[in-house]
């Protein structure tokens, strides 16, 4: 007997599938920051029972299956005969002990960047009064961010930017290079390993700097100057400067952009590494998202399209390129210039 419903394959508008979307995204991470703050991902590594986690944990049994379900939903964990198991394109990147773990990144990073409703409302009512979110715009704050941005380097970006940097022209010649606004001594250390014939320099704000000089062994090859981009010395003759994520705290950016084409030797390389926002300040929705609770806390920040580009071309740089690439934090900028 043929059936009397013929159901559509698909009911319902774009703009319901975009809502109920959104009403699930943040769940996605609520569960995902809970097996990271219990360190589910370790245990996981080999198959395990739900029943055995729950035990190890002292928590709930019937609960402990309902949030590793929740994970295999999300496509992290695997189920196979009410065994669980991290996939394995996951497991490098959610076991704590692994080189490339992005565990404490990902709690570092959901702690800036996570805003309640209640206090997106407050700081729009009175920012003053929020005591809480991050102040970007604070040498204090950046002080107290080098474990974040190091397990960003180490495991997500420094890859990229050593894949940029040896794909260049010039790269066989540097000698002398400045990392501008470091945030780590992660890239440096890189380097180093990579080309052990380049001295490197990581000019960063004096708390931050002074929080690195213990992992860095190598004080030859490595020089740690302290001070502010906007003012203070950069030092002289590199054949590149590399310069990520940090024009965001210079007051004038032309004027920054002349101090770091001084610092270079006639025909060394400017590189700098930022996001670029549409004209509107509406996109790509992973910085404007991403940034949101930062700047709500300490007005904008991120850079506007053509803002380094035309900054790096007014103080006097040759040559002024710019390349877009994807990459898992988002689309970023590529811009050079030539001393
Ligand atoms: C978003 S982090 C970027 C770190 C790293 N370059 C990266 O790409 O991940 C910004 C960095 O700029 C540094 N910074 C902020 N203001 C600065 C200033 N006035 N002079 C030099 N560095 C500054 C911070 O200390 C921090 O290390």
């Amino acid at each position: 007997m043929p059936t009397a419903i013929s159901p559509a394959a698909r009911y319902g508008s774009d703009a319901q599938y975009r809502l109920f979307d959104l009403l699930t995204a943040p769940l996605r991470w609520e569960v995902l920051a809970v097996a990271l703050e219990l360190g589910i991902f370790d245990d996981l590594t080999l198959p395990r029972a739900a029943g055995e986690l729950a035990q190890q944990y002292g928590l709930d049994g019937e609960g402990t299956e309902l949030l590793l379900n929740a994970l295999v939903s999300l496509g992290v964990v695997g189920k196979h005969e009410d065994s669980y198991c991290v996939d394995g394109g996951f497991a490098p990147l959610l076991t704590s002990t692994s080189d490339i773990s992005m565990s404490n990144l990902l709690s570092y990073l959901g702690e800036v960047r996570h805003v309640s409703a209640d206090n997106i409302i407050a700081l729009l009512r009175d920012k003053q009064q929020v005591q809480t979110g991050p102040e970007m715009v604070r040498p204090e704050y950046w002080s107290r961010a080098v474990g974040g941005l190091r397990s960003f380097h180490r495991s997500v970006r420094n890859p990229i930017v050593m894949d940029i940097l040896s794909g260049l022209p010039c790269w066989p010649g540097v000698k002398k290079m400045l990392d501008l606004g470091a945030g780590s001594e992660s890239l440096a250390l890189d380097i180093c390993a990579a080309r052990p014939d380049i001295d490197t320099v990581i000019f960063d704000l004096p708390g931050v700097v002074a929080s690195l000089g213990s992992r860095v062994t190598d004080k030859t090859r490595i020089q740690l100057r302290g001070g502010d981009m906007n003012c203070d010395d950069l030092g002289t003759g590199y054949d590149l400067i590399w310069a990520s994520m940090v024009f965001y705290y210079a007051r004038d950016l032309t004027s920054v952009m002349g101090r770091m084409r001084r610092a270079l030797r006639p025909g060394g390389m400017l590189i700098s590494f930022h996001e670029e926002l549409n004209d509107d300040r509406t996109e790509p929705e992973f910085h404007i998202l991403g940034r949101l609770h930062a700047e709500l806390k300490s007005g904008p920040l991120s850079v506007a399209r053509g803002r380094v580009r035309a900054a790096a071309a007014e103080a006097g740089f040759h040559n002024v390129q710019s390349f877009s690439l994807q990459t898992p934090f988002g689309q970023m900028e590529l811009v050079t210039g030539t001393a």
